[in-house]
């Protein structure tokens, strides 16, 4: 696997090695000891979430709070997102800023989200299955999120703002701003 930084501290693009043959493909889609060596980071996982959805929708912009705060290690296992985190980190040189890529089951990217940030994904192809490592366990009492398209936070989505499907919860977030004010 290949590790590579991006403009936010502590949150790493992982690039594993796909291993092709006449049979399909193979790839080692965690290995803790790599993992650690290669981020620098301790990594405790104990929940794996599945979800899937259909082309549009944008689930996010989502964090828990305090001690349930969690670190994600998230990738596609099949169809594609544009998958998003936003430091939330109020002491962090890169607060309030944000990075995206594409996730897929091409390339079989991973991006590992530290605690502190916000994180969400749209999907951009029907029947999208997105997989991810906590290391923490969920606490309904704890969830908190910002709202998509808060102007502060400038994310480009890339798709027509009336074909996103949300659900109910994520249409009432708050901005960071009145997030930050409550
Ligand atoms: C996240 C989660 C949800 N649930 C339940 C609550 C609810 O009934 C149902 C669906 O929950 P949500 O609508 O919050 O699911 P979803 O919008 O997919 O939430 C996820 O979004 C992405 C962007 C993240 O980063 C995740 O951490 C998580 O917040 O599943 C669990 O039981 N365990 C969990 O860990």
């Amino acid at each position: 696997m290949t590790v590579e930084e991006t403009n936010l501290k502590d949150c790493f693009v992982i690039i594993p090695n796909v291993i092709k043959d006449n049979r399909g493909y193979f790839f080692e889609s965690f290995n803790k000891a790599q993992f650690e060596t290669k981020t620098g980071i301790v990594a405790n996982f104990i929940q794996d979430n599945q979800s899937q959805s259909s082309k549009g929708v944008l689930r996010g912009l989502h964090f828990q709070v305090g001690t349930f705060s969690q670190a994600k290690l998230v990738r596609v296992i099949q169809g594609k997102v544009l998958d998003v985190c936003v430091d939330l980190r109020k002491k962090s040189p890169t607060f309030g800023k944000h990075f995206s890529l594409i996730l897929d089951a091409v390339e079989h990217k991973q991006l590992y989200i530290p605690k502190g940030f916000a994180h969400g994904f749209l999907v951009l192809e029907n029947d999208t299955i997105f997989s991810y490592k906590c290391d923490n366990y969920y606490n309904k009492h704890s969830e908190r999120g910002i709202i998509y398209n808060d102007k502060a936070l400038d994310i480009d989505w890339g798709f027509p703002e009336e074909d996103l499907i949300l659900s109910e919860k994520d249409k009432r977030l708050p901005t960071l701003r009145a997030y930050l004010n409550e």
